[in-house]
């Protein structure tokens, strides 16, 4: 299992050199914000590295649905970061309401929050294989994961999708969502364009942005989803929770 192995203050006191660095932060009032920049996570001594893949696109665009199908055919494990954020304000959580205000506006929940509640999820699943859903929504959100978490994405999918198509099926979408309305909806776009899109592009730059055409079908459109798997089949085989009818899966006959 894939484990976070540092927390708060823990690297700090873990060399004499860095107590007394910890001794000289706290005489000049720089405590807290050591103990912010040294959440780093690393994997467990021995563990491999989880498969993350992101999944990018604007509102609309078919993430959820495609990420259905893959589950379905990869046994990946889906974390949507909408459906934690829906789930703090469904248990009152303390951050609930303003995580219901920011979503009722189509803003972005702050950073530490949907960090945290993703790497909750990572550090308590069993899975080494793992689907981020909505996430990163920013390029702080993504610095904010590469620190806390301390992972990089394996592969990032990007539903390319036209506006308009956005708007139609979020306006269809009648999952009695609260940002599922034509005044949020074109907030989202444009949030979209502006905070999203840089992500996009610095995984373009990186070499492992996927980037899919959203339009059509949704069995065309994981058509264009299923061969960027092809080359990490080797490591989705060991996911424990591999579907046994993935085409991963080696059947003796
Ligand atoms: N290829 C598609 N063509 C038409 N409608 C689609 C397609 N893919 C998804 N939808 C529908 O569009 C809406 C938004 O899809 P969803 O997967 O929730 O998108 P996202 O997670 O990107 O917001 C849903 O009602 C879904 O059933
Ligand atoms: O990393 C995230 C993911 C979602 N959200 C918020 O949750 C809303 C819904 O996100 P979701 O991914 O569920 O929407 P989708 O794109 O699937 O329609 C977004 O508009 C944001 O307000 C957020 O702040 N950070
Ligand atoms: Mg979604």
């Amino acid at each position: 299992m894939w484990r976070r192995v540092a927390s708060s203050l823990s690297p700090i006191l873990s060399s004499p050199s860095s107590r007394s660095l910890s001794r000289n932060q706290a005489a000049f009032g720089l405590i807290i914000r050591e103990s912010f920049s040294t959440e780093i996570s690393k994997p467990e001594e021995g563990a491999k590295s989880p498969f993350i893949t992101f999944v990018l696109g604007g509102p609309g665009s078919g993430k959820g649905t495609q990420c259905e199908k893959i589950v379905e055919t990869f046994g990946l494990t889906h974390l949507s970061a909408g459906d934690l954020l829906r789930r703090e304000i469904a248990m009152h959580t303390k951050n609930g309401d303003m995580i219901l205000n920011l979503i009722k506006d189509g803003k972005i929940v702050p950073s530490e929050v949907t960090v945290k509640l993703l790497q909750k999820e990572l550090e308590s699943s069993n899975s080494s294989k793992f689907l981020i859903d909505g996430f990163p929504r920013t390029e702080e959100n993504r610095v904010a994961f590469e620190r806390i978490v301390g992972a990089d994405p394996d592969v990032v999918l990007f539903f390319d999708c036209p506006e308009e198509e956005m708007v139609t099926r979020v306006l269809n979408r009648n999952q009695g969502r609260v940002d599922d309305n034509i005044t949020t909806m074109k907030k989202r776009l444009k949030i979209f364009e502006a905070l999203n899109r840089p992500v996009i592009d610095y995984y373009k730059n990186k070499g492992k942005l996927y980037t899919i055409n959203a339009v059509g079908t949704v069995d065309d459109i994981f058509k264009q989803v299923l061969p960027i798997f092809t080359p990490f089949q080797e490591q989705l085989k060991q996911s424990r929770h591999v579907n046994p009818k993935s085409p991963l899966v080696e059947h003796s006959s």
